[in-house]
């Protein structure tokens, strides 16, 4: 099964998912400099307001914090975006200790951790599913996370970790609005790409915010007690560097919303 390791790591996708080789995967590095400020991009309008989580879970490749997206209650619009996305779940991807960790890079810069905020085009799919396999399918909203001072809202998710230590745990995890993750500024860059984890399907508009949260080491170091192994399994290997590297840009253009 695919994973993060010597043998079934990014590297070796492709051998079942052939589209790791496709023109629009992700992540990618961004160099502001080549990136094309668009005057007529409207800004992404996030609406978190009236936000349910339902659960926590470990599903072995990072951690995921679910939501009832059975209305659209918590949707993001407008920016590169036609319709509103509902949000489905986020998750996050990390470094060990203090390296690299973000997915996207800045001008080669990695970020200690990336927070990816899941959303499905619920106007067009009628499904998660059906709708993550669609070119205009999915948006994931990426905030990147940078080590500093704690981070208040943070604090709610590192605490509730222990609950899924282990792969395949899930826990209940009510009342978290994720709104408290975002940055001040919602300056972004998009670019048309792909799930960063197999199946990588070519399905997302990236929205990456230019502004990191901070984080502190402490509530980092707390992401790196889970584990990517069940309770079951005797090599107890804890979860960390779960991050894809930098994909080719194959040509496309990446647009700013400031300039
Ligand atoms: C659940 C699913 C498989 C995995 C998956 C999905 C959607 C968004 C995802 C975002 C990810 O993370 S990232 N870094 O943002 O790309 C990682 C995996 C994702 C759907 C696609 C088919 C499966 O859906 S299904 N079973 O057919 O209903
Ligand atoms: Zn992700």
């Amino acid at each position: 099964h695919w994973g993060y390791g010597e043998e079934n790591g990014p590297d070796a996708w492709h051998k079942n998912y052939p589209i790791a080789h496709g023109n629009r995967q992700s992540p990618i590095d961004i160099v502001p400099e080549d990136t094309v400020y668009d005057a007529s991009l409207p800004p992404i309008f996030v609406s978190y307001d009236h936000c349910n989580s339902i659960n926590i879970c470990n599903n072995g490749h990072s951690v995921t914090v679910e939501f009832d997206d059975t209305d659209d209650k918590t949707v993001i619009r407008a920016g590169p975006l036609d319709n509103a996305y509902r949000l489905k779940q986020f998750h996050f991807h990390w470094g060990g200790k203090g390296s690299q960790g973000s997915e996207h890079t800045v001008r080669g810069k990695t970020y200690a951790s990336e927070l990816h905020l899941v959303h499905w085009n619920a106007d067009k799919y009628k499904t998660f599913g059906e709708a993550a396999a669609a070119p205009d399918g999915l948006a994931v909203l990426g905030v990147f996370l940078e080590i500093g001072d704690e981070h208040r809202g943070l604090h709610k998710i590192t605490d509730a970790l222990y609950m899924v230590k282990f792969k395949g745990r899930v826990a209940d995890f009510k009342g978290f609005n994720p709104k408290c993750l975002l940055p001040n500024s919602l300056h972004f860059w998009t670019y048309p790409g792909s799930l960063t984890t197999p199946p990588l399907h070519e399905s997302v508009t990236w929205i990456v915010l230019k502004e990191p949260i901070i984080v502190s080491e402490k509530q980092m170091g707390k992401f790196r007690m889970l584990l990517f192994s069940g309770e079951e399994e005797e090599s107890r290997k804890c979860m960390e560097n779960n991050f894809r590297p930098p994909q080719p840009l194959k040509g496309r253009k990446v647009l700013a919303s400031f300039d």
